[in-house]
């Protein structure tokens, strides 16, 4: 039985349910419930504290885990990740009242008050500054308007709470963060179970990024049209009854897929249509 790590609070813990029951597993009913089995599947799934995912998965116990890389980072787990997500992306960054400082050089001797002390601690050593870190659970923004600290390092989606606050970022992100799967380092993850796994989310991943696209063209037109969707393997090619004319199916990214059939269109295409893909194994 493969045991798997599941978000079971915060921003982490809705996408990682969706994206393991689009993968086929059975997830819990009620947000009380802190381990399922899924039988047909051989899976157990551990909803755990985000933050103490990657000391679970470091230990051994459990296989795999799904957490955020600013997580991972922070706890120094003896963990690595093996397949980004693509949800819950954000950026980890300094920031203060504007006008107070441009670049991490400007922060020695001031306080930053943080949930992050593992990432900030390691970041200000690594530029050689001298400052001292507070720990806060969270809502860290109203730190400096309550003279706990001068700067916050905290994550960043759309900007909104910072701005709310009235604080500005400082220089550039510290670290991108997303959702990842995360392994013990050295753990097999040959094993079948864990490839399995592994490649039933690959498969959500493309299923949510790309979309089917059929369209008929002149055969004379073909080798252009191919050049436009060249699929992730290859195009299948039909034949149409309409002689000189051939229908093509291939994959495309689905945020470029109107610009395609614009292209396709321009070049003679006709009967061009896009379907999703409900799930895939590449
Ligand atoms: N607004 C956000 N947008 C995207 N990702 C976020 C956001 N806030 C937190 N995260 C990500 O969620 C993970 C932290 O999860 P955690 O449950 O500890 O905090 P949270 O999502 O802020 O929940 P809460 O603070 O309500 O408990 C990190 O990987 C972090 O990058
Ligand atoms: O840039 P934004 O889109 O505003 O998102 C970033 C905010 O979201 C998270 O806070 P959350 O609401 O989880 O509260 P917390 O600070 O208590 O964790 C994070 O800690 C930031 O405060
Ligand atoms: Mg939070």
């Amino acid at each position: 039985m493969l045991r798997i790590a599941v978000p079971n609070k915060g921003s982490l813990s809705g996408p990682a349910a969706e994206m393991l029951h689009e993968a086929g597993y059975q997830q819990r009913r009620e947000t009380k419930e802190l381990r399922i089995v899924d039988p047909e599947n051989e899976v157990e799934f551990f909803y755990l504290r985000p933050r103490d995912i990657a000391i679970y998965v470091s230990s051994g116990r459990l296989d795999i885990g799904i957490t955020g890389r600013d997580l991972l980072i922070d706890s120094g787990a003896n963990a690595e990740e093996i397949l980004p997500l693509g949800f819950a992306r954000s950026t980890f960054r300094y920031a203060t009242r504007p006008g107070t400082a441009n670049g991490v050089e400007d922060l020695n001797g001031s306080t930053v008050a943080t949930s992050y002390e593992g990432i900030v601690a390691k970041h200000l050593a690594d530029n050689g500054i001298d400052a001292s870190v507070v720990h806060l659970d969270g809502a860290v923004e109203t730190a400096i308007e309550l003279g706990v600290a001068e700067v916050i390092a905290d994550v960043v989606e759309t900007g909104t709470s910072l701005r709310n606050a009235g604080l500005e970022v400082i220089g550039e992100p510290i670290m991108k963060s997303e959702a990842i799967v995360i392994r013990r380092v050295g753990a097999d993850t040959e094993e079948p179970k864990v490839q399995q796994f592994l490649r039933r989310l690959q498969g959500v991943l493309v299923a949510r990024t790309y979309v089917m696209m059929d369209y008929d063209c002149r055969a004379e037109h073909l080798e252009q049209a191919v050049a436009i969707t060249p699929g992730l393997e290859g195009p299948t090619i039909s034949p149409l009854h309409n002689e000189g004319w051939v229908a093509v199916r291939a994959m495309v990214p689905s945020k470029d897929a109107q610009r395609i059939m614009d292209d396709l269109y321009a070049i003679g295409a006709r009967a061009i249509l896009t379907t999703a893909i409900h799930a895939c194994r590449l």
